[in-house]
This record gives structure tokens, sequence and C-alpha cells, in this order.
């Protein structure tokens, strides 16, 4: 074999199966187009309808690439050179707010990140609690007492599934790992182990209760700066006591950067950002590996995955990150919302990583620090020691931190970290720190945006960094999905919302200057940056053609007519292809795709036309970006979900277009159909009356919530009557507009 380490695989079949489909779908708009500007002048909806039919051709044409070349990859750890010889790493997690993001979770990713299969001296996990809340940090010393007994138990029993919590959960994870070994040894060290969780679990919880005066919203975000080093000794007594034979560990660091109401904290970016300076200057590992606290490590091995890239010296010089999917541990069988995300990670990514690799998604992403610290690709030869300086700002360590990096892998491991070190730890967590400098620009994660992750990846491939996607079959990473219908949406503006935004900057994939980004590649990214457009022919053709069919007006060709194939092609064949990845690629079921087509309608008439009216007042100055948590409590919501039933109760904002579409088509439909049968011209109206028979079978569970049910979660009364007058003023203004 050429490579010991990995190898990839192009889908050959799917690409060009793709290409063609392309290729014939393009020719269909082609000829929708002609038909449409010989009939251009003729009638006022059309004219409108073709606006939105151009807008739909063109956020399909810049999806495409992402079609034509798929490939997956396979990595064999077991050829690594030896623990010596692997570089090391540095774990950072970013929580935010205690009472949003459960302590004992977050402690809990810690804990899984510190069990990773990789030599202890060699790893190091930091977490930076944005809230400084002293809950964290004292959860992080009951962590270090915990992980003393788990590290050696996981290491000792090669165990899968390194997060306690999902190992003291789920039985058949217990069963899988004692499978694997198969003797009562295993057996009573489990029990030894679950006393202990319990303990831990229950001194963090209460913990937690007696703590929570502390944690008000003016503490976290008004702080000093506070970075310990968590170890032995700075455990008090408590219910658990430390493993005296726990081995060696990795290095444990709690960062609470400084925040002060003047000045912006900048999000997650300005987390990541202290957390890379505080790190640098510490363990100062070559790669890092960026996780949320809500996604914890569901394996041991992605460290070794992810280095059986980074160590291949064909592809290492350029490579910057290795992504992995966002998996999730609470998804529902029905997965209503599709919080999953199915079609993206064995459908979108894979495409994306045969166009130069896909985009930073935030978290389970391993990156080499030298990219971050905009170190160009090509400097092989001396670093100009001014610059560097100038752009990372006045502290020397971190100045001299970096150069060594980027020199060799001379990993600077001292487990001591000396108080000096902490000290100028402080300095580099303090709020001004950044005054001056390159920081969030030109030097790590990008500031200016809630959306760091993209921003920072146009940027870095823009330079040339190019990037891997990596989905092993068992899930390195899960975390908690948003899985009720107002938490998406709420998650949706802020993403889509986030991402329009950078395509109204200098950031827009397509002008970035100077680039190198291939041309498909840039494709990729402006996709992925305009997806919230998806609402304008969404909106349109929720509107226009179901009520020139209740007028009788028709908008396509007649069935009779060959025009109408080309139309008929288009809207069959985008179901198709999406049925297919779902149901082929994606490993979904008939319902499931149903269920997704539902979701993007729902997405398509809120958070992506939200989303874009927040990005567009946030740039006139009218709004300023906020970074909305997602919330990881899971309340009686959760409930709805896993039962498979709507859960509608989310802001009347939100529910009123969807809900408008719903009874303005239901209307039309009616209307229509009425019309229909007194007038009997079938043939004109005919692809009207199917295209709102669809819209009707998709927004089924809104009609169902306005008028079915009776639980707490249907659509609210007054949603259903201010979309009722709404669709009454769409009507009428239509009746103005085409029949006079
Ligand atoms: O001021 C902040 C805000 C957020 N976070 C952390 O950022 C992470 C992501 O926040 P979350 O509420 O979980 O948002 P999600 O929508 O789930 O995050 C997704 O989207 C973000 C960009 O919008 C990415 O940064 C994330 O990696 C990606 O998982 C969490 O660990 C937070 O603690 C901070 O540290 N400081
Ligand atoms: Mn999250």
């Amino acid at each position: 074999m050429e490579n010991p380490f990995h190898e990839f695989h192009v889908h050959k079949l799917r690409a060009t199966l793709n290409i063609t489909y392309s290729l014939f779908y393009f020719l269909a708009l082609t000829f929708i187009f002609y038909y449409r500007s010989a009939a251009f002048f003729l009638k006022k909806a059309t004219g409108v309808l073709f606006a939105a039919e151009l807008v739909f051709s063109f956020l399909w044409a810049i999806k495409q690439p992402m079609y034509w070349r798929p490939i997956t990859r396979t990595v064999f750890p077991e050829k690594l050179p030896k623990d010596e010889k692997l570089p090391g790493i540095d774990v950072l997690i970013c929580t935010a707010d205690p009472n949003k993001e459960p302590t004992f979770e977050v402690i809990n990713t810690v804990i899984s990140a510190m069990s990773l299969d990789y030599p202890a001296h060699k790893l190091s996990v930091y977490l930076s609690d944005d809230a400084g809340a002293s809950v964290t940090l004292n959860a992080m010393k009951q962590a270090w007492v915990f992980a003393s007994w788990w590290l050696p138990f996981c290491r000792k029993y090669h165990l899968k599934t390194i997060c306690p919590q999902a190992y003291f959960q789920n039985p058949e994870d217990q069963e899988e790992s004692s499978c694997q070994t198969n003797d009562m040894d295993f057996v009573q060290h489990s029990m030894l182990l679950e006393e202990k969780y319990e303990a831990f679990k229950q001194q963090v919880r209460s913990n937690k209760l007696s703590g929570d005066v502390d944690n008000n919203n003016n503490t976290s975000r008004d702080h000093p700066p506070l970075v310990q080093v968590i170890n032995e000794n700075c455990i008090e007594d408590g219910a658990v006591t430390l493993n005296p034979e726990a081995g060696e560990m990795p290095l444990l660091v709690y960062v609470s950067r400084e925040k002060r109401p003047s000045h912006p904290h900048c999000f997650k970016a300005g987390a990541l950002n202290a957390l890379l300076r505080v790190s640098s200057i510490m363990s100062n590992s070559p790669y890092t590996l960026i996780l949320d606290c809500d996604m914890y490590c569901n394996d041991s091995i992605s460290a070794r995955q992810a280095m059986c890239f980074f160590i291949d010296p064909k592809i290492s010089s350029s490579l910057g990150w290795v992504q992995f999917p966002q998996k999730f541990h609470n998804i529902s069988d029905t997965d209503i919302y599709d919080s999953q995300l199915r079609v993206t990670w064995p459908v979108y990514w894979p495409g994306a990583d045969g166009l130069q690799g896909p985009c930073i998604i935030g978290t389970n992403v391993y990156i080499k620090r030298k990219v971050l610290y905009s170190i160009n690709i090509t400097t092989d030869d001396g670093i100009n020691l001014k610059e560097v300086r100038s752009s990372l700002g006045p502290s020397n360590e971190l100045t001299n931190s970096v150069v060594q990096n980027d020199k060799l892998n001379k990993t600077v491991k001292d487990k001591e970290v000396s108080s000096v070190m902490v000290q100028e730890a402080h300095f580099l967590a303090s709020c001004t720190y950044e005054k001056g400098t390159m920081w969030g620009q030109k030097v790590g994660f990008c500031y200016g945006t809630i959306v760091e992750d993209a921003k920072t990846s146009i940027r870095l491939q823009n330079k040339g960094w190019r990037s891997i996607y990596l989905n092993p079959t068992r899930p390195q990473f899960l975390g908690s999905a948003t899985t009720s219908l107002n938490e998406m949406l709420v998650q949706g503006i802020r993403w889509y919302g986030g991402l329009l935004d950078l395509c109204l900057s200098k950031y827009c994939p397509l002008i970035y200057r100077p680039s190198r980004m291939q041309f498909l590649q840039k494709m990729y990214y402006s996709w992925m940056v305009l997806l919230a457009l998806d609402f304008i022919p969404v909106l349109c053709f929720a509107i226009i053609p179901p009520i020139c069919f209740l007028y009788g007006i028709p908008v396509y060709p007649k069935l009779s007519d060959p025009g109408f194939v080309a139309f008929a092609f288009v809207f069959v064949s985008t179901q198709l292809k999406h049925l297919s990845d779902v149901v082929v690629y994606s490993g979904g079921s008939v319902s499931a795709w149903v269920n997704e087509q539902r979701t993007w309608m729902a997405k398509c008439l809120s958070c992506y036309l939200y989303g874009t009216i927040v990005c567009i007042i946030t740039k006139l100055g009218l709004h300023e970006a906020t970074f909305t948590l997602t919330d990881k409590l899971q309340g009686d919501t959760t409930n709805w979900y896993d039962k498979g039933i709507y859960d509608f109760r989310t802001s009347k904002m939100f529910l009123v277009p969807i809900v408008t579409a719903v009874i303005l088509n239901l209307c039309c439909f009616i209307g229509g159909v009425a019309r229909l049968i007194v007038i009997r011209n079938w043939d004109a109206m005919f692809g009207q009356m199917l295209f709102s028979l669809y819209v009707l079978v998709m927004g089924f569970p809104v009609l169902e919530g306005v008028l079915l049910r009776k639980d707490n979660a249907r659509i609210s009364v007054s949603a259903s009557m201010v979309s009722t007058i709404l669709s009454l003023l769409l009507l009428s203004l239509g009746y103005l507009i085409l029949r006079h």
C-alpha cells in the first residue's frame, strides 16, 4: 500500500450520476427561462415568479459542486509511530453559562477529553468558563479526583465510551465493554467506579445548589481573569478521594478570561482566543482539539485518527484541520425537526471534502495551532519576529512559544506549570490584552460575527489551508441537539443570519481577495453563506401560484403543452434527489424524508426569513448581534419531541409566516378546486393544483395544530387568528392586483 496511515475513496458512480442529473436539470431550467422570458411581459404574476425562479436556480447551481466529488476516508491509527513520536494535543473546551449548560455535563465533556487514548503527557485539557462561575471551578477539582479513578479504568479495559455519564447511563455501553473483556475483575472494577461516579455526581449537584447565589448574570459579564491549574494540590477533602495509583494524568487547566461590560467579549471566538494564548505558554501543543461543552468524546480513538492525516508528510504541510461530524445523543426515532441534520454528514460534508475540504463547524475539530497564528503556509525560511510580536501582542512568553512551535515539534511539556507562568496567563486572559493586536482579525478565531467557525474557515481556506473530513462509523463525538421547534428556530436565526452577514462583508467567498480557494470550493462556501436566501423562492412559491389558482390564472404551461415537462421535471426530480439523499445515502426512511421536507419549509419560512431580516437590521446598525446560547436543559420539550408531536410553543412571530402559508394554500385549494369543477379547465390549472396539494400535505401538522389539537403545544389561537387575517389580506391584495 502506498500510504500507511489513511486512504480515501472517490465515489465515482455517485459523482457521475450527480453530474448527469445536474446537466439535465440545467437544461430544464434553461427551458423554463426561455418559456418565462417569452411570456414575461404578458402577466404581472409570472414576472415575480420568474424572479423567484431565477433566485432558486442560482441557489441550486451553487449547491451542485458539492455533489460532484464525494469522498470518504479510512484511517489506520494502529500504524501510527510509537507514542513518543506523536505530537502533543491541547483540548480547548468552552462553556458560557452554568444555568443553561448543566455543570455536570460540561464536566463530563472535560473528563471524556482527558480520557482520550493518547499519551497523558502529550494531552492537555483547558476549559474556558465565560461565566467565571465558582460552581464550574469546584466541579473541575472534583472532576480531577474522579478522573484519577476513571482514567486508569478506561486505560485498563480500553473503554470506548469514555464519557462517564454516557457509560453509566447506557447499559449497552457497559455490556459492550464487558463483552470485550469478559471477566469478573472488570465487573467489580466497573461497580467500584459506579459508586465513585454517584458520589461525584452528588457532590457536583449539591455544590451547584449551594453555589447558585454567586452565579447571577452580573458576575458572568463582569469578572477578573482567573487561570488555575487543577491538580492534587488544589483538592480539598470530598466525598471521593484521590486514587493513589492514578498514573500519569493530562494537564487540566481552568480559564475564565476577564470580562467587563465596557469591553466587547466577542462570544465564543473571544473565549477560544484566550484559551489559545494561555495554552500556548503552558503546554503549547502543535495541535488543538476544539470542543463545545455539550459535545463529549464518545470514543477514545479520535486523536489518533486525526493524527493519521497530520503526520502524513505528503499532505501535512498544507493541512489545516480535520473535522469530525456533529452527531447527537438525544435524537428520537421520529426526529421530527431533523435535529440530527441527517443529510449533512453523509452527503454534503463528503462532497465538501472532495473540494479542498470542509468548513470548520466550531466543534469536533483538530486544528493545527500554527494555522491559527497566521504564520504563512510557505514560511519555512525564518519568521519575522517583530511582525509576529506586533500581531500577537505584548507578551514575550507568547511570542517565544509561538515561534518555537513553528520551528519544530518542540513541545516543552513541563507538568510543573510555574507560578510565573500562571501569572503571565492572567495577563493573557485579561480583556485589554488584545488591544492593538491582530487577535480576532488575522490571528486566532475571527471576531465581528456570531459564526466564528465559518468566518475563520473562509479566511484560512483563502490562504490556502486545506482540510479533511472524517466520519467514522462509531461517532467520535456526541452532543445535545436542539429538540424543540423554538430552540431550532432561535439557533437557525443565529446561524443563517450570521452566515448571510458574512456574505455582505469582504468575507463573501465569491469576492474575497486574495484567494487561494478553487472555484468550486468558492461555490460550496457561497452556498453555505447564502442558505438563508432559500426563503425568497419558497415564500413566492407558497403565495403566488395558489392565489393565481384561486382566481383561475394559469402560471405554468398546460398539461398538454410539452413545456409542462420541464417544470414537472424540476419539481419531481428535486423531490426525488432529496429522497435519494435521505434514503439511499443517509439511511433514512420515507417518513424521515417527509419530516425533512417539512422542517426545510418551516425553516425557510421562519429562520431563513428572520435570519435575513436580523442580518439586514444588524447591518443597518439597528440591532446588536448577540450569541443566544441554546438551552441544554431538557425540560418537557423533550417529551413532545420524543413522542414525535410538533411542539408549537414558540413566539407568534416565528409561527405566523408558516401558518399563513398553510392557511392560504388551504383556502386557495378549496376555492380553486371548486372553480375547476365548474369551469373545467383542468389542463391549464393542473400544475398549480398539485402544487397547493403538496403544500397542504407537507403542512399537515400545521393544520392539525390549528384545527384539531387541544393540547397546550398546539398553535395558539392568537397565532391562528393573525395568520388567517394575513391570508385574507394576501387574497384581497391578489384580487386587486390580478383581477384589475
Ligand atoms: O459567549 C459565548 C457564547 C458561546 N460560548 C460557547 O460556544 C459553544 C456553542 O454554543 P451553543 O449554545 O451550544 O450553540 P450551538 O448553536 O449549538 O453551536 C454551534 O454553532 C456555533 C456557531 O454559531 C459554533 O460555534 C458551535 O461550535 C456549534 O456547535 C458552547 O460551548 C458555549 O458555551 C462561549 O464560550 N462564549
Ligand atoms: Mn451546542
